[in-house]
């Protein structure tokens, strides 16, 4: 590949469906970033499953084009098999899986048997990242829905793809599992330079594991960028709500907390409000608190707005509680709420 090559471009792709209302994605352009993992963020509809199977070839663009590679990524119109040779993906399901087939079976099936020591040696290697190899011997059927995602990412990589695509593969798997695998492709990433774009709905899964996000709405791009950034400076609201856990306030309500400005609308983030217990100024009733673990939600109001922050100091508040607060930090935004 030369200096100049985009790894993975998209330019100016739109695919619409007829529905009740036409939906689908529109003039979409990006670059992928090579040994990067990019998310595809947006609400339910936006059009992220529809955009990774674009890229993978699984649907035919009706304008614009996707290059791999410096190649054109054909589509089911100009190609018997549908998923480029060179990429693969893996969903929610785990359907391809054979389920009576034993684990190992699974995976290395997937490799010719021209060189049965490196079918051997290529599998035992991918089992042994993604945590399965003391599972090799096991039936798919009697692994849990978690182990099955793992034995679905091991099946995908066996055979040495450059791109990854995964469409929401953690959404079945419990919290500790889901941090453990996604640990596990970050590792799997830093060291083979593997490419990943995946499509999730979970913002905390999204910060801490993504290098890239692109942000969709109604079919369009409307922000992109590295995580942090996206988190602490969206141009839009409509980002900062996917990424974050705060209250949105308009105007008005905004200057019954001390914020005066001319936007339309105020974001605050759960963690930008301080309290103060032993202060008479702003004083806010404590309508409830939310264990959540090693912090709490509490959910107050002014009078005049509701809204919600965290507090790690664990029991330190009371249900009718007044408390002092005043806030850290906030976003303004043109757009109203929508
Ligand atoms: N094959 C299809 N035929 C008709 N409409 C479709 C088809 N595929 C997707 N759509 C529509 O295109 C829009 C985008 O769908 P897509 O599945 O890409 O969204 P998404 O962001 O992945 O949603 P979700 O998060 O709910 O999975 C939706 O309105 C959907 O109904």
């Amino acid at each position: 590949m030369t200096e100049s090559m985009p790894f993975l471009e998209v330019k100016n792709v739109t695919k619409l469906f007829a529905g009740e209302k036409i939906s689908g994605v529109k003039n979409i352009s990006l670059s992928i970033a090579e040994g990067k993992i990019t998310a595809i963020i947006g609400r339910s509809g936006s059009g992220k499953s529809t955009l990774l199977n674009l890229i993978y070839g699984l649907i035919d663009p009706d304008a614009g084009r996707i290059t791999f590679l410096g190649e054109r990524v054909w589509g089911p119109a100009e190609k018997l098999i549908p998923g480029h040779d060179q990429m693969k993906m893996v969903t929610q399901q785990s359907d391809h899986l054979n389920h009576y087939a034993k684990v190992w079976d699974n995976v290395a099936s997937l490799l010719p048997n021209t060189n049965l020591t490196y079918k051997s040696a290529k599998t035992t290697e991918v089992l042994q990242q993604l945590r399965l190899l003391d599972l090799k011997e096991r039936r798919v059927a009697d692994l849990s829905g978690g182990e099955r995602q793992r034995v679905s990412i091991a099946r995908a990589l066996v055979a040495n793809p450059k791109v990854l695509l995964l469409d929401e593969p953690f959404n079945q798997v419990d919290a500790s599992f889901r941090d453990n695998l996604q640990q596990d492709i970050r590792e799997i990433v830093r060291q083979t330079g593997l490419t990943v774009i995946m499509v999730s709905h979970d913002p905390q899964e999204v910060l801490s594991l993504a290098d890239e996000l692109v942000v969709l709405k109604d079919g369009e791009v409307v922000e992109a960028g590295n995580p942090q950034q996206l988190y602490q400076q969206p141009e839009n609201l409509y980002t900062a709500t996917l990424l974050a856990n705060g209250t949105v306030f308009n105007g008005i309500k905004a200057a019954s907390l001390g914020i005066a400005t001319k936007k339309k609308t105020i974001m605050v983030y759960a963690e930008g409000f301080y309290i103060d217990k032993n202060s008479i100024e702003n004083l806010c009733t404590i309508e409830a608190v939310l264990f959540k673990g090693f912090y709490e939600e509490l959910v107050l109001n002014n009078g005049t707005v509701k809204f919600k922050t965290i507090n790690l100091n664990v029991g330190a508040y009371q249900t009718g509680d007044r408390v002092s607060v005043t806030i850290k930090q906030f976003l303004t935004f043109e757009e109203g709420l929508a």
